[in-house]
């Protein structure tokens, strides 16, 4: 075997067949089971789009009403998860927290061995209505303050909020958190859910795939990404009164100084998309209107600044993560909590391709070219 038949980190590499959501770099767009990912973000609840994910159709008016209802009824944190919860310290990363509630969710799951697509759909949905509340409870504990129950009045992303905050949150802040589920939701054989994928090939249980797939996703190089974009707009400085102008004039001398040393700057660049990334320009609105609403015009210094350095110097585009990091900090989460908040949308992506490779199993497992020691005596 040659250098170049290896392809490292399998780049160009079609595995499988899949259904559920298509990636065209060439026309820079997304769909999710053939609909526009910007129209879905424009029009339908999050609730909508992953009925659609998971079955393959936008449901009808009985079938998301019973969605709805069921979602509600199931927000509330298990004591199990609460209990394992407060044994972690406030010092480990909110993703381990997330691991480690998704894997003791399976545990107790009365379910958790049945992989039938109907109970398979069940355990997915359990998820979704579940994770919001152990976001909420750690960003709450880790703030020393007391935890907030759900509110059935309330959609998914505005309880999501209330039980975050403990203040109803206004239709802006609630329609950018929303926007910013509906993207992060689906994204082909990215990292994580080709991790979930190879779990469920070896006939795994679909709280394994999701456990892995949160281990996948919480490296810098994927959704940690949303996370060190905050941490790179602190490097820079965020300043409130500083005027947009100024912003983007230190954030481009950064960029440039980056660059120079050879840094990766994260929120930049992606292993598909290599002329920009599709869900950016609704993201990018999404983080406007919290500028907006917020008054905070010089944090789109920093973000116009390096966006701006990036391309004159490299060519490279902002990826989902760069406009989601400020757009949850204008919200009030706490950095370490973005990647969690990713995890909460992804699930339903994950889940989706949990049941797709069970459809359709193959066992995953690629070979290597061996290239240590030849044989040799004991
Ligand atoms: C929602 C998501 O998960 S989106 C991805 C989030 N991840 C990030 O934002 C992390 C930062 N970005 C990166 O590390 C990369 O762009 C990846 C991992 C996302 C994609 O990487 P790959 O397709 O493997 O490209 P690769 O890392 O080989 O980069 C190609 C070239 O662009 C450069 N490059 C790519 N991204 C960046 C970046 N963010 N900053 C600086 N240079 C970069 C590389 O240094 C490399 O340059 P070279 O050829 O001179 O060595
Ligand atoms: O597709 C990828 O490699 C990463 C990404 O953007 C995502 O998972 O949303």
């Amino acid at each position: 075997m040659t250098e170049n038949e290896i392809k490292k980190g399998l780049a160009g590499i079609v595995v499988d067949y899949t259904a559920i959501s298509k990636v065209n770099p060439e026309t820079n767009s997304l769909l999710y089971r053939g609909y526009p990912v910007q129209d879905l973000a424009a029009q339908k609840s999050f609730e909508e789009v992953a009925l659609l994910l998971w079955t393959g159709e936008l449901p009808g008016a009985d079938e998301l009403a019973e969605f709805v209802a069921f979602e509600r009824a199931h927000r509330t944190l298990d004591a199990e998860v609460k209990a394992a919860i407060d044994l972690l310290p406030t010092t480990c990363h909110p993703m381990d927290v997330g691991r480690t509630a998704v894997s003791v969710l399976g545990a107790l799951h009365p379910e958790a061995e049945d992989s039938s697509p109907e109970a398979e759909l069940e355990k997915a949905k359990s998820l979704f209505a579940k994770f919001p509340a152990v976001v909420a409870y750690d960003q709450r504990r880790r703030r020393g303050q007391d935890p907030v129950e759900p509110r059935e009045d309330l959609d998914y992303a505005q309880n999501f909020l209330w039980m975050t905050f403990g203040e109803e949150p206004v239709a802006e802040v609630v329609d950018a958190f929303r926007v910013s589920m509906v993207l992060y939701a689906e994204h082909s054989f990215n990292a994580s859910t080709f991790t979930a994928r190879v779990i469920t090939s070896t006939l795994a249980d679909l709280h394994s795939a999701v456990t892995g797939a949160i281990g996948a996703l919480k490296g810098p190089l994927h959704g940690g990404a949303n996370e060190a974009v905050m941490h790179t707009f602190d490097e820079i400085g965020v300043r409130p009164d500083e005027s947009r102008e100024e912003a983007a004039a230190r954030a481009k001398e950064w960029m440039e100084q980056a660059l120079a040393e050879k840094k990766k700057v994260m929120g930049f660049g992606h292993r598909v998309y290599k002329h920009g990334d599709s869900r950016v320009p609704t993201m990018k609105q999404a983080l406007e209107a919290m500028v907006a609403h917020y008054g905070r015009a010089e944090l789109m210094g920093l973000y116009d600044g390096l966006e701006q350095a990036m391309d004159e110097a490299k060519g490279i585009k902002p990826n989902l993560d760069y406009p989601a990091g400020p757009t949850y900090h204008l919200m009030g989460f706490a950095t370490e909590m973005f990647t969690p908040l990713f995890i909460a949308s992804r699930i339903v992506g994950w889940t989706a391709h949990v049941m797709e490779q069970r459809a359709a199993n193959a066992l995953i497992r690629p070979l290597a070219a061996y290239n240590g020691p030849d044989q040799r005596e004991l």
